[in-house]
Parts: C-alpha cells; structure tokens; sequence
C-alpha cells in the first residue's frame, strides 16, 4: 500500500509533510472569551457568539466552537533544505498572518451581544453590539455625547458602525439632507456616510449616523496617546525626548488625510473633525476619517464664506495632528483653537531638528493657514496647493501601495488552486455513498462509480504497515491535483477485501468523474 514518504517532487509529488490533526489546538485566551460575556466595556475587544445567521439569530447564545486558528500554521522541524520544485504545506495556503487577521476580523464582524440591554432594533439595524473602548462619554467632539454600534442591517444583511449623538434634537430637517451630498462621496481614505435618522428608542432624543463597519479597527488616538501606544516615547541619555514614531508613518498619513480633504473640499464640504478620536486605523498605517457629515448636522448649514474658513480650519487641524503625532505632544491637539504660537513654533522646531526639511516644510504650511496664507495665485492656502507641494510623497505612497497589492496578488495566487480543489470534492461527495443507492450493488460496485469509490479510499484511507491511518494532507492534495489534471499517470487502486486491484490512469478516473456526476445532475437521473 501507499507509503507516507518525507519530502516529494511536486511536478510529480508535491511534497507536504504529514498532517496531523492531534496537533491542532485553540488559543488559551480565545478559549476563555466564549458565550455569555456581559456588557462590559474594558471588554470590548473581546468577540462575544458570532451570529449563526446574519438574518435569524438565535436569541440564546448557542454552543460556539472557537475558530481554530492553528489550522495550518507551520509546525516544526522546519524543513529548510527544499529544493526548488518542492513546497510545504503552508505554500497551497494563505500565510499564517493575512488569514488570522481576516478571520478575526470576520469573527468581530459576526459578533453578538444579546444581554447588551440595548434596543433589539433601531429602524433596519438589529443586534447592537457596543464599539466604544472607555465608558466615559464627553461631548468634546460633537457638542453631545457620542456613542458607537456595531449592527446588522435587514436591507441587506451588511455589517455598519451606527453613531448616536445623545440628546440630540433635530431643528432643521434640512440640514439632515447634507448626509445626501456626503453619501455621493468616495474616497479610501474615508469612513462611508449611508444615511441619518433620529430615534427614541434610547428613552431621548438621539440621531443615528450609519457608517461602514470597519473591524478591530482603533482610533489614531489610542495608537498614539494611549495606554498601550504603538510608538513609546524615546528619551536620550540625558533624558530628552527623541523622534519616535517613522517619518515614513507620518508621511503616510499625511498622503492619505490630504487626499480625503481634496475629494471633501472639492464637494464644497469640509471635514469639520480632525481629532485622533475620529481617525481610524483599518490596518497597518491606514487611516480613514471616521465622523464625516456630522457637524454638517449638528451645526447646521454655513455660508459660502464660512464654508471657505472651515476648509482653511481643516488644513491647520491636519497640520496640528501630524505635529502632535510627530512630537508625541497631546497638548497641540487637546488645546484646540486656543494652543499658542510659541507651543507650535517650538514643537516645528523639533520637528525640524529630527526629521527632514520636507515634512517641516509641509507642516509650517499647514498651520501657517491661520496667521499668514502663502498660496501665491489665491492668496488663502488650500488642499489642491498642499497636494502639489507634497507630490513627491504621493509617488512614494503610491509606490509602497503597489508593492503591497504585488504581495496580496501572490498570497491570493496560493490559494488559486484550492477553490478547484474544492469543487472536485464536492463533486465526490455528491458521487459517492449516496444512501438513495445503498440497496443498489449496481450503483457503486460496478464501472466508474466502483473506480471512484477505490480512488477516495486510496486518497483518503491509507493505512501504514501497522493498519493506522494516514493522513497526509499532501498525498490527498497531490492526488486531486493529478486527478483534476488528467494526467496519463497510472494508479492502482485496491479492493476493500485486497482481493483484487485495477490499474487505472489518473485521465480515465477523471473521465468516470465527468460521466458519472453528469449522470447525477441529469433531471431523471
Ligand atoms: N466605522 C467604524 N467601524 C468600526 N469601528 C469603528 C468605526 N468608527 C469607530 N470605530 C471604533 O469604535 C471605537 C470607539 O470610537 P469612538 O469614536 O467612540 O472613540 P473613543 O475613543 O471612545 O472617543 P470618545 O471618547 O470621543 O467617545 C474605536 O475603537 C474605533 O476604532
């Protein structure tokens, strides 16, 4: 019988080392998070039971079975020593990072809270599952007290981030119609506006922003200015504060903040909000503006003039963030319109001392929009002017972002053969055992369906000289492989009771595949 062989060619014999499911485990911490969590905001990040069914959820929590994120992660020994035609296991796959990320974040997304207390519906959106990472609620931002949730929406069963403005009473139903004119908006580097509405369903008078849902996010704040930020502050051996966060990070930002103010100014809108709180990071050093059209509410339609200052506004607040980030000082943000100029030229001055010329230049432009517009042709600085200036930041942004869609094309290729692979067993599994079929020895016992029948004992029900199973994930990828190909290579297949064996090609059993789930699909077949 089949022999489990170390390493393999893969133009014949892939090789892949032997699978083995004994060692598949679920994490400690992913353990502990299972059903019933209650409302607990320090939680938050937690997953509570992912909703079975995006439109009919069970009210009670149901037994939930962790996603093993250990699936196919590498195992050692590592083999080191692969030859050029020879792959692992991991290589048929996505890496062990990309596809943990996306499963959390579809974990998150599917995550439920029914003893949240919260209203079971408001208008379409269903099952509120609480976002906000600190149970304080200040009116800072928007003048009321914020509130973020994560719904369902029955529409059409997608996942949005609903904003509620607590205490809020709507004067002008017209200033609710800006939310039109940012839902037209599109640009990736901004949070999408699908609608507004008010409701009582809170016991006062709120209304509901609808965002796109974007998960496991975290605010530029948190990253930041948090308790657990991402760039620690730097001291020098005489205790003096150094650059910490990359100059490559903030041009980053800095690319993609500008780039959603030109697609806002150029609508006639203004972002209004600039804090790190409302800035998101989607994943790695992507941002999105994430409270966009609000203000245009709260505040209520602007003059033409107003409208101008507020872009103008935009530009020094972009430049305030960036410094802050740059010189890891809170306070320009935190003091708003009122920080002094002294504060602002002393922290450039840093700015100037650690990174380069270019992004102080870029920065004194953005906060000079205040005290002295420098734009030449209009006089007053804006976004078009400040995109021109940082260009050559552009090209290298838009570089960095090429190379990393290059490498999400490579990791999707890994998985190119495995939507074909999945097919092909679904196939056999339509083919084979059908229970319709198990008084009728002429079903599987006899022609092609008795061929397939020995194939999937072959791949799947090896044994080893000790009559234990095999399973080797590479033996079953390599033979659907070939079977799928058609390949003239010849295999023998054994009878159950070894009484018997055929030697068939890998080309006739996938012909007797093709005739007999043709038969299958026939309407009286
Ligand atoms: N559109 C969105 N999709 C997914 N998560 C979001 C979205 N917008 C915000 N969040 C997340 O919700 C959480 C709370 O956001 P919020 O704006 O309330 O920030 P906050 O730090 O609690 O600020 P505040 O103190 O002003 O309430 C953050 O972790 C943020 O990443």
């Amino acid at each position: 019988m089949y022999n489990q062989k170390p390493m393999v060619n893969i133009n014949s014999q892939p090789f892949v080392p032997s699978y083995n499911p004994t060692q598949i485990s679920v994490e400690p911490q992913l353990a502990q998070n299972m059903p019933n969590q209650r409302y607990d905001y320090n939680s938050m990040a937690q997953y509570a039971t992912p909703a079975p069914d995006l439109y009919y959820q069970q009210a009670q929590a149901a037994h939930y079975q962790p996603l093993q994120y250990h699936l196919y992660a590498p195992l050692p020994p590592h083999k080191m020593s692969l030859l050029p035609y020879q792959r692992t296991v991991q290589g048929f796959f996505l890496s062990d990072n990309i596809r943990e990320e996306l499963q959390r974040k579809s974990e998150a997304s599917l995550q439920i809270l029914p003893t949240s207390g919260l209203p079971e519906s408001l208008d379409v959106y269903y099952s509120l599952v609480p976002l906000d990472t600190n149970a304080e609620r200040s009116n800072r931002v928007f003048g009321y007290p914020s509130w973020i949730y994560k719904a369902f929406s029955k529409s059409d069963g997608n996942t949005y981030a609903l904003r509620r403005l607590e205490g809020f009473k709507l004067a002008d139903e017209k200033s609710i119609a800006t939310v039109q004119q940012w839902r037209r908006l599109s640009n990736a580097s901004m949070v999408t506006l699908f609608e507004a509405f008010t409701t009582r369903a809170f016991g006062d008078n709120s209304i509901i922003f609808v965002y796109d849902y974007h998960p496991l996010s975290s605010t530029l704040f948190d990253t930041h200015f948090g308790p657990g930020a991402r760039y620690p502050v730097v001291r020098n051996a005489n205790g003096q504060i150094g650059p910490s966060v990359p100059e490559q990070v903030l041009w980053s930002y800095l690319v993609q903040l500008s780039s959603a103010l030109k697609t806002i100014h150029a609508a006639n809108l203004a972002a209004r909000v600039m804090d790190p709180s409302k800035i998101i990071l989607t994943s790695k050093m992507r941002v999105r503006l994430s409270a966009m059209g609000i203000m245009d509410v709260v505040g209520g339609s602007v003059s033409k003039e107003a409208m101008q200052m507020l872009q103008l506004e935009d530009l020094v607040n972009l430049g305030r963030l960036i410094l802050s980030i740059a010189c890891n000082n809170q306070s320009i943000i935190s003091m708003g319109s009122s920080v002094s100029l002294q504060l602002i030229s002393k922290n450039l001055d840093f700015t100037g001392k650690f990174y380069s010329v270019g992004l102080k230049n870029a920065l004194a432009y953005l906060l000079a929009s205040t005290s002295t517009p420098v734009s030449a042709e209009s006089g007053i600085n804006n976004v078009d002017d400040f995109v021109h200036m940082i260009a050559p930041y552009y090209q290298q942004n838009l570089n960095s972002s090429l190379h990393y869609q290059d490498s999400l094309e490579s990791e999707l290729s890994r998985e190119v053969e495995n939507g074909r692979l999945v097919r092909l067993l679904c196939k056999f599994n339509f083919i084979n055992e059908r229970p319709e079929y198990d008084h009728d020895p002429a079903w599987s016992e006899t022609g092609d369906r008795y061929l397939l029948k020995l194939f999937r004992d072959y791949v799947f029900h090896q044994t080893d000289e000790n009559g234990h199973p095999v399973v080797d994930l590479g033996h079953v990828l390599r033979s659907l492989n070939k079977l799928d190909a058609g390949v003239d290579e010849k295999v023998m297949l054994v009878s159950r009771d070894e009484q018997s064996c055929l030697i068939v090609s890998y080309k006739e059993l996938k012909s007797c595949v093709d005739v007999v789930f043709r038969d299958l699909c026939r309407p009286n077949g």
